[in-house]
């Protein structure tokens, strides 16, 4: 019998066994949407048993219809033959034929552990693992690993050439896969790792720490779903790009519960997209600029009224501005949040009026009460007091420091003077370019720092509330889609996740991880990063005193990734031999894939550039069907996307090389590779992650 016959006939057979799941499940939709229906019935019986049983059944009925009504590109990916001769199909959910008999594990439940950590050396009861790929409802292909061939019944067949490496050699799109049928057993240990605490996952470049972070944030959702699914996941990328690119793992693996977001994005309203040059990001990253913040929270807001005069009943009331200032700072202690305390601000002026009034003498004066409400009518008043002491926006502040004298006299003595100089530059900008990356952390600091002005308290809306304090009977099904609804929307500066992934942690800095510590006051977290790859230059005690603080005193489970699943082993050793100048000792991962084809090294002179450019796109693109990625020196990008025309080629992004973190492409053609290197002295290690990003091809071009 050839290879293909016999590939031909184990297609058959789990088709076979497709073709029945399939069936089972449109029989299992449909009693689910008979049951949803017939449990709103259940209630016309009247009695409080029959009211409770209502509302399991419908509640199960319409979470199971939700489920199984969702798509499923290949539902089943995996069989297992155990020494016990019993065979568990695993899938991307659980299905159950009529006689309660499992016909598919979900890939999260325990009994399907082994099909992710089974080995040759420890095959813990698995015989043969098998990988089946579909499409649609057609098995396509089958992937066998004999593990433990001392027990294989006679007969048993062991076709295909490793799963692993026929999914690393398919061509990537623009949005990254979930790997759910090929996860490796050092990843499904972090995947599955305690729900509680802190895991900490690392590992070098396509290792599959992000792979990882996604498989453990719908393993989560899956274990505890009330717990996960109610306090809401929040995931954190470092760039919009990063978040846009792995925007669709968890819908495709059935869940959409968790909030992703970058870290540009993590303040209501704002959507920075800017990168700072790595100096700069390394003072605004600071822990100091809390404390440069502190002192622009106290300052008076710019063109502030100088003083206030009122005439009352014929007389001149006058507040000087030395009089403003010295209420405006009675009122504002230090630690009070100036937004919470203008009230205090507004009673200091009418206190200092009345008594004015009363020195004064101004006839027929009324009682305190009466004069103070005389003047709180006058429009003119409430323009000063609205001038004098507004209400501030975090950006209101933020914005102050475009004024270098402002910015100088806030940082002097906290900042150095070269600090202080590259922060009054980098401003310089900002009201016409907007927040950058590193501004948002900033800004949440500053609305911790201000506060927001008590709010009157406002009664929840009541989702179930009908009239004259009658409330509508709701089931259990009712209450979680409300919850479920409610959970859609978050407000963006929720802050009781109950779990946070963050995602190239390497590159968090001191000020956001603060940012993030806010969001997970109760969470358990995942943390994955690569240390070697990280672009902060700024002071690494403060660094890891700030993580230490967001992820407290919760226990950490750590795990190490080592295989490179990404580049090709010719691409990854030139990487390699990068970050190897500076580390020569760091363990780096090992890429299991061969592609015969080196990187190639290109220098032109620095008028031909653009045209270089061009032509290098145009071959890449042409030896690749996947994507093609052209990452450049941070301050280069517009200009380098200016010689090229992106939007008319989907296969094609260009990107910083900070932008680059995370990202992946078949092609990639590196533009500047000397000036990122000389860029700062983390120029090295923003290298390294440039030349790992691609998976088959990778050109670098340089001027000369
Ligand atoms: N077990 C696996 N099976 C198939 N593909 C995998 C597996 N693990 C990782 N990959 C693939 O390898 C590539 C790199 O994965 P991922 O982006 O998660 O790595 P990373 O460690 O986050 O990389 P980096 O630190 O460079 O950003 C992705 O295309 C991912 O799908």
């Amino acid at each position: 019998m050839t290879d293909q016959t016999t590939m031909r006939q184990e297609i058959e057979a789990e088709q076979h066994h497709l073709d029945r799941v399939y069936a089972r499940l449109a029989q299992l939709r449909r009693s689910a949407a008979r049951a949803e229906r017939e449990g709103y019935q259940i209630a016309r019986v009247g009695n409080f048993g029959a009211l409770v049983e209502r509302d399991a059944m419908v509640f199960h009925a319409a979470r199971r219809r939700h489920t199984l009504d969702a798509e499923h590109e290949g539902l089943v990916f995996g069989r297992l033959d155990l020494r016990t001769g019993q065979v568990l199909h695993v899938g991307r959910l659980g299905v159950r034929g009529e006689h309660a008999e499992p016909l598919v594990i979900d890939w999260r439940a325990p009994a399907a552990a082994a099909f992710y950590q089974a080995t040759a050396a420890d095959p813990q009861g698995v015989v043969r693992r098998r990988v089946i790929s579909s499409s649609g409802e057609r098995v396509t292909r089958i992937e066998d690993d004999l593990l433990d061939p001392s027990a294989a019944p006679p007969g048993m067949r062991v076709v295909g050439d490793g799963a692993l490496l026929a999914t690393l050699s398919r061509t990537t799109g623009r949005g990254m896969r979930d790997i759910v049928a090929t996860i490796q057993r050092e990843q499904d240990e972090a995947i599955r790792s305690p729900a509680g605490g802190v895991t900490i996952v690392s590992g070098g470049p396509g290792t599959g720490k992000t792979a990882v972070a996604l498989h453990r944030a719908a393993y989560l959702l899956y274990s505890d779903r009330n717990r996960f699914a109610g306090g809401g996941v929040l995931v954190v990328g470092p760039s919009a790009v990063f978040v846009d690119y792995i925007a669709s793992v968890l819908p495709s693996l059935g869940e959409n519960a968790a909030t992703l977001h970058s870290l540009g994005s993590l303040v209501e309203g704002v959507s920075a997209t800017r990168t700072d040059p790595t100096p700069v990001a390394a003072v605004k990253g600071s822990l100091r600029m809390r404390k440069v913040l502190q002192r622009a929270v106290r300052d008076q807001v710019p063109d502030a009224p100088g003083e206030l005069r009122l005439l009352y009943r014929g007389e001149l009331l006058r507040l000087p501005g030395t009089e403003l200032e010295r209420i405006r700072l009675r009122a504002l202690p230090p630690g009070a949040r100036r937004n919470e305390v203008r009230r205090a601000g507004f009673d200091g002026i009418f206190s200092a009026l009345w008594a004015q009034a009363q020195e004064l003498r101004v006839g027929r004066l009324p009682d305190q009460r009466t004069f103070e409400d005389d003047i709180a009518e006058r429009p003119e008043f409430r323009d000063f007091l609205r001038a004098w002491w507004p209400r501030l926006h975090p950006t209101h502040v933020l914005n102050w420091l475009t004024r270098p004298e402002r910015l100088r006299r806030y940082a002097t003595g906290i900042l150095s003077n070269a600090e202080i100089r590259l922060l009054v530059e980098a401003y310089g900008g900002t009201g016409a370019d907007g927040p950058t990356i590193a501004d948002v952390a900033l800004l949440d600091e500053l609305d911790e720092l201000l506060g927001r002005p008590p709010r009157p308290a406002r009664r929840r809306r009541d989702p179930f509330h009908v009239a004259g304090g009658i409330r509508e009977v709701t089931t259990y099904a009712d209450r979680q889609r409300a919850r479920a609804s409610r959970d859609a929307e978050r407000p963006a500066d929720y802050r009781e996740y109950a779990h946070v992934v963050v995602d190239e942690s390497q590159d968090v800095s001191p000020m956001q991880w603060r940012m993030l510590g806010r969001r997970g006051r109760i969470a358990s977290w995942t943390v994955v990063g690569d240390p070697a790859q990280t672009a902060w230059t700024g002071d690494p005690a403060e660094l890891s005193r700030a993580r230490d603080k967001a992820l407290g005193r919760r226990p950490r489970h750590e795990y190490a990734l080592t295989t490179n699943y990404r580049n090709s082993a010719e691409i990854f050793a030139l990487a390699a031999s990068v970050i190897r100048e500076i580390s020569p000792d760091l363990p780096l991962p090992v890429a299991v894939r061969r592609t015969g084809v080196e990187p190639v090294r290109l220098t032109v002179p620095a008028a031909e550039l653009p045209h270089a450019v061009r032509e290098a796109i145009v071959t890449l693109l042409a030896e690749v069907e996947g994507t093609v990625g052209v990452i450049t020196p941070v301050p280069r990008r517009d200009e380098v996307a200016g010689w090229l025309d992106p939007a008319a080629e989907p296969r094609l992004q260009v990107v910083d090389s900070l932008q680059a973190k995370g990202m992946e492409y078949d092609g990639v053609l590196l533009v500047g590779s000397g000036e990122i290197r000389a860029d700062s002295p983390a120029g090295v290690r923003t290298l390294y992650v440039a030349l790992s990003r691609a998976t088959q091809r990778l050109v670098t071009l340089d001027p000369v």
